[in-house]
């Protein structure tokens, strides 16, 4: 199969390169305009982009090929994931490639900051040389706080040591190991910002760091102190920057990322005061960082067309798995029992549990996403696959549980689906026997032995002479050959279940024979021939 990639941003041409060398053909063009892009998107398997393409939920619905984008970067704010994870689209960013970068050009902000340097860099610039105006203070023996103790988080502390700083900070999500490995204190926000000298955020903008300094708070800064922001614009209220300087909360403000970029005209009167320094999203801006971010996401990208490789999908935990050999027979298994459990099942059943149990049940998470994908690809007219199943799961508010089971009993592994307590059906279990011999094994508890292929013909009977003859003079009668047959009962006499497998495909008319026999009951067709 041979796919084709959109790069829309400024990406280092290595990323054409590795695509070319795969195979993949590759077409760059930044310069198209929103509505020429909604076209332009539908040629295309991937596209890849930085931070300046929006990637709307609108753009990617009119993307009817996408099967990936790529971020070449880290920051994936510009890409609507959960719009993509419902239209199954793989979203994959490279998260370590641009991290030293970001780190040397955050402490090179802290230094910059501290010394006035582009104010006095402009000064000279234009004929002037004011010493006396451009004092600055030493970072030695200051505190650095750091909120987000992350990649770059790590890396600033690191560096930032080495110029005598005491590292702080503050992290709900990081482990004490970690900082302590790190020689860094973790302490609550508040002390930090009533700690810290300098303050610099290595966050993603969320609900929570989204304006995590502000006016409201100022009075819980050290006085004087100052703030770096290379991590996401916002972080800092935009509003109240130059008011935190002038009212003597802060002495000086350092930013490389804006809320809107480039920005507005109101955000662009703020950074011209004379404490704020600013660069326009600079962090990732090194030749290195932009080779390896534009190499690994090419090489991500391509892998994950080519089923071979997840690494770096952010909406698609549960397919890296897929190209592990040990789990593929699993994920058929469990496709095919979700796609037998919803034919079985009543309509608007919406309560089913799923039991793991055997080697199998190590990688239940998949597997649930794949008997989802069986079920619902019965159901949702839009494709089904395993980044969009649970998506579409919940949607239909369909409730889940799975459980594991490590007692094996018969099988080396079961698999096992349960949909209603009052239905005609209401369990099914399957098994798989080698590479892709798969069976159903158990229904309500009646054992059978089926293979989960082609047309299945599946109903109750009482279990008397005669019943099977009646069932296949009815089919034979019709032409309807029959493949294999496997019949369930539990004791001599009383109700049994009766699997049929049959050669074609059967209709409304054809089935309606056997339905009307007496002492079937519950028939249901099952079609697996997908
Ligand atoms: N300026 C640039 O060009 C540039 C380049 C790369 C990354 N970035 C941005 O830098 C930020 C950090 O990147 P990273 O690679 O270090 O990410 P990371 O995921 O490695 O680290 C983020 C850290 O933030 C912490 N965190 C999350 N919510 C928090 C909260 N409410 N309070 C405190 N800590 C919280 C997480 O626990 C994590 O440790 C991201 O926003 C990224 O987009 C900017
Ligand atoms: O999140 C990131 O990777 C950085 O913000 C860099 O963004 P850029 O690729 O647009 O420079």
């Amino acid at each position: 199969m041979s796919f084709s990639i959109l790069i829309l941003d400024n990406v280092d041409p290595l990323a054409e390169k590795v695509f070319e060398e795969r195979g993949i053909k590759v077409t760059r063009n930044h310069n198209l305009s929103g509505e020429e892009l909604h076209q332009e998107i539908k040629k295309y398997d991937g596209i890849v982009v930085r931070s300046s393409t929006t990637v709307s939920a609108d753009l990617l619905k009119s993307a009817e090929n996408l099967k990936v984008v790529g971020r070449a970067g880290v920051g994936v704010d510009n890409i609507d994931i959960e719009a993509a994870t419902a239209e199954g689209i793989l979203v994959m960013n490279t998260p370590d490639g641009n991290t030293v970068s970001t780190a040397e050009h955050t402490c090179g902000m802290i230094l910059a900051l501290a010394r006035n340097i582009p104010q006095s860099v402009d000064r000279v610039k234009n004929g002037g040389w004011d010493r006396k105006k451009y004092m600055g203070t030493e970072v030695h023996s200051k505190t650095l706080g750091i909120i987000g103790l992350g990649k770059i988080g790590a890396e600033v502390a690191q560096r930032m040591r080495e110029f005598g700083m005491t590292v702080k900070a503050y992290d709900p999500f990081a482990s004490v190991e970690k900082a302590e490995s790190l020689n860094i204190e973790l302490l609550e926000l508040d002390e930090l910002l009533g700690t810290a000298d300098f303050l610099t955020v290595h966050t993603p903008l969320t609900e929570k760091t989204k304006g995590l300094v502000s006016l409201e708070n100022a009075d819980k800064l050290k006085k004087g102190m100052y703030l770096v922001n290379c991590a996401r614009g916002g972080i800092y209220k935009e509003e109240d920057l130059s008011q935190l300087i002038d009212n003597g909360y802060v002495a000086g403000i350092a930013l490389d990322v804006y809320s809107q970029e480039p920005p507005n005209e109101a955000l662009y009167k703020q950074l011209k005061h004379p404490h704020i320094i600013s660069t326009p999203h600079l962090g990732a801006s090194t030749e290195e960082a932009q080779e390896k971010v534009a190499e690994q996401i090419a090489y991500q990208m391509s892998d994950a067309l080519e089923q071979k490789n997840f690494k770096g999908s952010l909406n698609g935990k549960s397919i890296s798995l897929i190209t592990n050999k040990e789990v593929q027979p699993y994920l058929k298994l469990a496709e095919i029992l979700g796609s037998a459990a919803i034919q079985l099942a009543p309509e608007n059943a919406n309560n089913f549990s799923f039991e793991y149990s055997g080697a199998c049940a190590q990688y239940s998470d998949v597997l649930t996403d794949s008997i989802l994908k069986g079920m619902l690809s019965h159901h949702v007219s839009e494709s089904v696959n395993l980044i969009n199943a649970r998506h579409y799961a919940d949607d239909r508010g369909l409730k889940i549980r799975e459980t594991k089971v490590s007692d094996t009993k018969t099988f080396n592994d079961l698999i096992t689906v349960t949909f209603g307590e009052d239905a005609d059906y209401q369990t099914i279990s399957a098994t798989v026997f080698g590479e892709d011999d798969y069976r159903i094994v158990e229904i309500d508890g009646y054992g059978i032995e089926l293979r989960m292929e082609g047309d299945i013909v599946m109903y109750q009977n009482v279990d008397k002479p005669g019943m099977l003859a009646g069932v296949s003079g009815a089919m034979a009668k019709q032409g309807i050959n029959i493949g294999a047959l496997s019949l369930g009962r539990t004791d001599k006499g009383s109700n049994a279940i009766t699997a049929v497998s049959v050669d074609k495909e059967l209709t409304e008319e054809e089935l309606k024979p056997i339905i009307e026999l007496d002492g079937v009951n519950a028939l249901k067709y099952i079609s697996l021939n997908n």
